[in-house]
């Protein structure tokens, strides 16, 4: 079996450091981190009610345990907006370039289902197709809902997703549910039109195209009609906000409470992209996005019942694979007559082994965790991993670590640090390290699945643990089993 199976996936008989034939914790006596979880109502590790739980359970997006399994890809089949954000440039297009607006070629609705096809055939992972711009999927609603409906023929059980500023949506709301979308993210900003005309300089509604206060004010009272729309009819609803430090930084809270009074399930704080370079209005009049220290701040600040995306990676407009990873390179059109036909069985048999993987990842972490009796200090742990929830990338060839923050009672993701590739080539790249030694700020460990002894040197110079010992284990529980071994550290720096 394992020669179907993708290859960050490892198959349930290599497992050796965790005892998984000890009994399950599980049913109505489940006790996650010393609290009993509710028995009966909720489902899946994050503890949602069964019908949302499956809704998400494969949404990599939706669900920050799902990211470690399934993957998306957007399809650039909508180049047109009708607003302008002060953030935004579509024109800027470069192939390296992994951010929000920008991809290497634009689709028609027959292109992109041929490519999402080519797509299912290769990566079994694939459980979600957005349309995420470069423009707005709704100012090209014919063709976005087109592209949707060969989709929906050709692979009924990819899920829908489709990304907008709110401005058209009121008016696609009935569409909306009656082809199946489940998932709408709406990008809101501010609930203040005046700071809302520090970031749209312009919209064009109704024919006419309007600016300042009057632009803002018309935006606010559509996207909070749209939104409260969705939520009526059951449609799961992610709002992005775009922190941009100095004008809606401190707004965030008022814009988190109207979301979620309006039943939004999911807010993802995402931080503002201003190069220069990319040629924007804020990239060009100095205005800075926030630092990582700042993110965190905003996102708790948001209050401990708030549903947040922290795992986002804001993804070009054509991306495809995992997060974190983008493989639209093999799939451009001109590669899309070489496809392979979709096998359903491939599918199948990755969904059987991630529903066992799943449960013992769960297991192995329930297992690793102590009661919390004493207040802990919290320590960062870097996580290289290329997806299966286990430490399986080694360190040299990770472009992102994903940062959890761990107690011997659990271990929550806070993050993703974007880092260059220690190895490149097969030798060793001394200003690469520089740029990890940066994402790494303030981590305690690195768990890997193979260092080599200079950058293990260099890590340990910065103060900075790296390991290997937990090669191919389950990520939290192994984080929680370092932590309790190296408590003592923790307790050191806090009293530095
Ligand atoms: C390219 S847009 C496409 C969807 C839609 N037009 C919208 O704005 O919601 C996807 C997401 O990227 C965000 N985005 C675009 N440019 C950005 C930037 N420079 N920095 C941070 N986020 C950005 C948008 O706010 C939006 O949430
Ligand atoms: S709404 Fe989306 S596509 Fe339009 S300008 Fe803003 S970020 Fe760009
Ligand atoms: S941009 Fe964020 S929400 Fe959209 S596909 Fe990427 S990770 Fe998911």
């Amino acid at each position: 079996m394992s020669e179907h199976l993708p290859t960050n996936i490892v198959p349930l008989s290599s497992i050796t450091r965790f005892d998984v034939s000890k009994p399950r914790v599980s049913g109505c006596s489940a006790k996650s981190n010393g609290k009993a979880t509710s028995c009966g109502s909720s489902a899946g590790p994050e503890d949602l009610p069964e019908e949302i739980w499956a809704k998400v359970q494969d949404h990599p997006c939706y669900s920050e345990d799902a990211h470690h399994y399934f993957a998306r890809m957007h399809v650039a089949v909508a180049p047109a907006c009708n607003i302008q954000c002060h953030y935004c440039n579509r024109k800027y297009d470069c192939s390296n370039e992994s951010r929000p607006g920008v991809v290497s070629e634009k689709l028609s609705a027959e292109e992109a289902a041929r490519k999402v096809m080519a797509v299912a055939a290769e990566v079994p992972q694939l459980s979600v197709v957005g349309v995420a711009g470069p423009g707005d999927a709704l100012a090209n609603a014919p063709k976005t809902f087109r592209t949707f409906e060969l989709i929906h023929e050709a692979l009924p059980h990819i899920k829908l997703c489709l990304s907008t500023n709110g401005l058209a949506l009121p008016d696609h709301v009935e569409t909306i549910a009656a082809m199946g979308i489940d998932h709408v993210t709406i990008t809101i900003n501010m609930v203040d039109p005046e700071i809302g005309a520090e970031i749209y300089p312009w919209i064009f509604f109704r024919h006419k195209r309007w600016e300042g206060l009057d632009a803002a004010r018309i935006l606010h009272e559509r996207q909070m009609e749209g939104l409260e729309a969705l939520t009526a009819k059951g449609i799961l609803v992610k709002v992005n906000s775009v922190l941009i430090p100095g004008i809606n930084d401190e707004h965030l809270i008022e814009v988190n409470k109207a979301v979620r009074a309006r039943g939004a399930f999911l807010h993802n704080v995402m931080p503002l992209i201003s190069d220069p370079a990319f040629g924007t209005h804020f990239g060009l009049t100095g205005q800075r996005g926030p630092t990582p220290a700042e993110l965190r701040k905003v996102q708790d600040s948001l209050g401990g019942d708030a549903k947040l995306m922290r795992h986002c990676r804001q993804c070009r407009a054509d991306a495809v694979g995992m997060l974190g990873e983008d493989r639209g390179a093999e799939f451009t059109l001109e590669k899309l007559t070489e496809a392979k036909p979709y096998d359903p069985k491939k599918r199948e048999m990755y969904l059987s082994v991630v529903e066992r993987e799943r449960a013992d990842r769960q297991k192995a972490k329930e297992m690793a965790s102590a009661p919390e009796k004493i207040a802990e200090t919290p320590l960062l742990v870097a996580i290289a991993t290329k997806g299966g929830g286990r430490i399986n990338q080694h360190f040299g060839h990770a472009t992102e670590f994903q940062i959890f923050e761990v107690t011997s009672a659990g271990a929550k993701f806070i993050s993703h640090r974007r880092t260059d590739k220690y190895c490149v080539g097969g030798t060793d790249d001394g200003d690469a390290m520089t740029t990890t030694l940066a994402a790494l700020e303030g981590v305690a460990a690195v768990l890997c699945a193979k260092i080599g002894d200079k950058p293990k040197q260099r890590l340990a110079e910065a103060g900075i643990i790296a390991s290997d010992d937990y090669a191919f284990d389950y990520i939290e529980a192994s984080a929680i089993t370092w932590y309790a071994g190296h408590k003592g550290a923790a307790a050191a720096s806090a009293s530095a």
